[in-house]
């Protein structure tokens, strides 16, 4: 008899998530657990890797303990994961030798800007898809085995194993036997040759990392392990890995090429599918893995934005405006607009098209009459311009305009927000009836390895709509807004 169930874990930035979903795409049982964000420096964001473990361990037992089911029961796991933060552990302790490096993290900017003074900016971008940033994981791997006392020789001796979250909640299910990851994973990394899908020597050499480090690299839709841990009793293919974003994408079925999505997270990540062949983007945009399917690989365009739901967050523990993020929709709208206020949220630095760690955040046009209402209103809005600004990139790279954007994501639940977005892209915007399309992607992408559904057809046919956000046509305010955008970011970049 099939089984019944996917299981999809979902490891964000903020909490770990387990997600059982059943064969319609519906979703049967949830559970959510947040951790600990350590800010150890300014610009430094660390989280402790047994940490991640133990609660996404916790949240597995209780999303299968609340609909009482056990692995016999359970198709496949699908693993979706929040990207580039770098894990180093010891093989032979099996511990980490230091707290994972978060992607928000800003500590390797400087060894970054070094890379580009030598003239490496093009070759990187030509091998790996991506900007020379501390975003991804390869800085951050060399500052451990940089700083970490004795684990350059370790790394040398064999004894050291890296990888992002997926490879790290794979080598504790698996009970260490399994030390793997997937393309879009790897595509992450800038140590990745996205046209040949393999490690790239001649990057490793260049941050000095010994490939011993480094994990298999496997599809994203394959069985790839088997679970140990006693949480399931039996044991359970993991058939489908996927960076967050990219499961997104294929969650919201973003399968044909020019189909996009923007995820509205604590960044926000927008998402182009270009198809079969990279496209290396003009306009600072990243190229990446979307997945591989079989032999099949489709690329992606992306778009990050590092500061996207957390503006919100910003807001409500740092400005007291308001007690939870959904309260900002209420507050925004006591007043028709922005009343000339613009805040661009550049936390923590500028990422695309920007690409500027050092920028910082501003809030600019205030006047005796602006309240709390207005600031409120000018971050939402800042959200929506910043993927403005994406979207114009992305339509000058693809030399044709986008259709339409679907939208999931905590922060898509804000309909002041949708309908701005709408209006500034002049384009309709979409949200499915299931914004969990990450977790979703990632069920998808090993229920389909297994045979629990038959082809991507199918699992398309389950796609929803839920609301469309239609346009209002451009006015002069809008197109006012646009400018006054404009302005304000050039105000906060370090490189003009
Ligand atoms: N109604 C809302 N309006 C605006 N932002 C919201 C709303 N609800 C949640 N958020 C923001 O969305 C983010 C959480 O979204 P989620 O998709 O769970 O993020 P992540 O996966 O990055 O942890 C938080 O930053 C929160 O402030
Ligand atoms: O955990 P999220 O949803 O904020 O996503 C983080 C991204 O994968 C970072 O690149």
């Amino acid at each position: 008899m099939m089984k019944k169930y996917i299981l999809a874990l979902d490891q964000g930035t903020t909490s770990s998530r387990a997600i059982v979903f059943d064969h319609d795409g519906q979703i049967c049982s949830v559970a959510q657990k947040e951790f600990t964000q350590y800010f150890p420096k300014p610009g430094w964001v660390e989280h402790n890797p047994n940490e991640i473990w133990s609660s996404e361990a916790s949240v597995i037992a209780e999303a299968i303990s609340a609909i009482d089911i056990n692995g016999l029961d359970i198709a496949a796991i699908g693993i979706t994961n929040q990207r580039e933060t770098t894990i180093v552990w010891d093989i032979d302790t099996e511990e980490p030798i230091y707290n994972a490096i978060v992607w928000q993290d800003r500590r390797t900017a400087e060894y970054c800007d070094k890379l580009k003074a030598q003239g490496l900016v093009d070759k990187i971008r030509q091998k790996t898809g991506l900007i020379i940033d501390a975003y991804f994981s390869g800085t951050k791997i060399k500052w451990i085995l940089d700083n970490v006392p004795g684990a350059r020789k370790r790394a040398e001796m064999g004894k050291l194993r890296f990888g992002n979250v997926d490879s790290w909640l794979i080598w504790r299910l698996t009970r260490g036997t399994a030390h793997v990851t997937d393309v879009t994973n790897a595509s992450r990394t800038m140590l990745f040759n996205i046209n040949t899908l393999q490690w790239d020597d001649d990057l490793l050499k260049l941050l000095d990392i010994p490939r011993s480090m480094m994990p298999e690299v496997k599809s994203s839709s394959e069985v790839m392990a088997h679970t140990k841990t006693t949480i399931f009793a039996h044991e359970v293919p993991i058939a489908g890995v996927a960076g967050d974003q990219q499961a997104a994408l294929f969650g919201q079925m973003c399968t044909e090429p020019g189909s996009i999505k923007n995820t509205y997270g604590t960044g926000c990540f927008v998402m182009l599918n270009v198809g079969e062949k990279p496209v290396l983007s003009k306009n600072n945009l990243l190229t990446t893995v979307a997945w591989k399917i079989g032999d099949k690989v489709n690329y992606a365009l992306e778009g990050s934005i590092y500061v996207g739901g957390s503006v919100v967050q910003w807001i409500r523990d740092g400005l007291g405006f308001i007690k939870s993020s959904s309260e900002i929709e209420e507050l925004a709208s006591t007043v028709p607009d922005s009343g000339g206020v613009y805040f661009v949220p550049a936390l923590t630095g500028l990422a695309a098209p920007y690409w500027d760690p050092y920028a910082r955040g501003l809030i600019c046009g205030i006047t005796r009459g602006t309240t709390r209402a207005h600031i409120a209103r000018a971050a939402l809005d800042g959200i929506a311009f910043q993927t403005y600004d994406i979207a114009q990139a992305m339509a000058k790279d693809m030399n044709a305009p986008l259709t339409e954007l679907k939208v999931d994501g905590g922060a898509s639940r804000n309909n002041l927000l949708m309908q701005f977005q709408a209006n500034l892209l002049g384009i309709n915007v979409v949200r499915p009836k299931i914004t969990e399309t990450t977790a979703l992607g990632a069920a998808y992408l090993a229920g389909l390895a297994v045979g629990y559904w038959k082809d991507i057809d199918e699992v398309k046919s389950q796609w929803r709509v839920e609301r469309t956000f239609e346009p209002e046509p451009e006015n002069d305010t809008i197109k006012a807004a646009k400018a006054g955008w404009e302005d304000a970011v050039s105000r906060t970049l370090t490189k003009k």
